[in-house]
């Protein structure tokens, strides 16, 4: 796909950035788990689609970058898992969607309060 091609379809992906070679994008999590969480959910849409996402994760900033290795370029492939990633990452529901998903995300891993325990 050409420099010009990936340019228009990064108009169609605000959070992405990049060229013919590669795009990625970042987000930052309320919390280490919630971010790994995230990279289990986009590791499961990664599988199914066959195309994989390099993944660096710092902290609770995870960084994607798309590119098809067997190409040595961006393909229709990455455009795709870029629009899963969104979706993933529940970005059609706005930013503050967002932050009430990952914060969901973070209590359904709590252990429930036992009864009795104090407080
Ligand atoms: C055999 C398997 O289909 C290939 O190795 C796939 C797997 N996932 C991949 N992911 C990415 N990003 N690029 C590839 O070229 C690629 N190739």
């Amino acid at each position: 796909m050409g420099a010009a091609e990936v340019a228009a379809a990064l108009a169609g992906l605000p959070a992405w950035q990049g060229d013919e070679h590669g795009i990625s994008r970042s987000r930052r999590f309320p919390s280490m788990l919630a971010a790994a969480e995230a990279v289990v959910e986009i590791a499961a849409e990664a599988d199914e689609m066959d195309h994989h996402p390099d993944v660096d994760l710092r902290y609770r900033t995870m960084h994607v970058g798309l590119t098809t290795h067997d190409v040595g370029g961006v393909t229709e492939l990455d455009l795709r898992l870029a629009r899963e990633i969104d979706r993933v990452l529940g970005e059609d529901q706005g930013p503050r969607a967002l932050d009430r998903t990952d914060e969901q995300r973070t209590r359904a891993r709590r252990p429930p309060a036992q009864p009795g325990s104090g407080a």
